[in-house]
């Protein structure tokens, strides 16, 4: 069974409670996805390879340790997925960038995939799935189907805020992938959201209701 990783660093965790704030406004809070999803993504990219390489400094030449080239895609499940994107491609610039549409159901909790678009190569690339909520783990759960039937074989799950019964659900079907989430919730309220949660994830971020 793979890892879920609750990020407690500080910075995470005050960021977090920001955008709970309710009074914090649509400007703040993008910004504070952003800045969360690349810190998020520091921790994700711990265990990327390394490789030597020299490099010659003004005072020597060395061998140091560089990236070994891995290639990586972002995929954000739409909408409020593309509020992290732009934050990790400042930590990883040459990642490509996925879209797998989806929304919840109001009334029965399930995702409907409207859109896939996915780079061509994704069977060969480490795959960062980002969504800021977890909740039931429906969306994640399909979004990351959606991501094997296309051939990807190696995936990491970002989210902010997940509830336990979502992670639950997520590991069971699809055990492994990795999960990192800056904080595991107490529970899912009757409508499917997360206590305490922040709200509507997209509606927040782009002001809509
Ligand atoms: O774990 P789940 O129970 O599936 O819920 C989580 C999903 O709900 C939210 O999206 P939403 O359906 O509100 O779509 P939006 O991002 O377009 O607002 C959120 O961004 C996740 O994708
Ligand atoms: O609390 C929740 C649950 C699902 N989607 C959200 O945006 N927030
Ligand atoms: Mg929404």
């Amino acid at each position: 069974m793979a890892d879920i990783i609750e990020v407690k660093h500080p910075l995470v965790q005050h960021k977090l409670t920001m955008i709970r704030n309710k009074a914090v406004g649509t400007k703040d809070f993008r910004a504070l996805v952003d800045e969360l999803a690349m810190l998020l993504t520091y921790e994700a990219s711990r265990d990327l390879p390394l490789e030597t390489v020299e490099v010659e400094t003004p005072v020597a030449v060395t061998k140091q340790q560089s990236l070994a080239g891995k290639k990586l895609a972002v995929v954000p499940i739409l909408r409020a997925g593309l509020g992290m994107v732009d934050g990790i491609l400042q930590l990883i610039p040459a990642a490509k960038v996925g879209h797998i549409g989806m929304y919840r159901d109001e009334e029965t909790l399930q995702p409907v995939e409207y859109f896939v678009k996915l780079p061509d190569d994704i069977d060969q690339r480490e795959v960062l799935l980002v969504d800021p909520m977890l909740a039931t783990g429906g969306s994640a759960i399909d979004g990351i189907s959606a991501l094997k039937k296309r051939g990807a074989t190696q995936i990491k799950l970002i989210t902010l805020v997940s509830a336990p019964e979502g992670l639950k659900a997520v590991q069971e079907a699809h055990p492994d992938v990795p999960i990192v989430t800056a904080s595991i919730d107490e529970k899912l309220n009757n409508d499917g959201y997360i206590v305490p949660g922040l709200g509507d994830a997209g509606d927040r971020l782009f002001g809509t209701h």
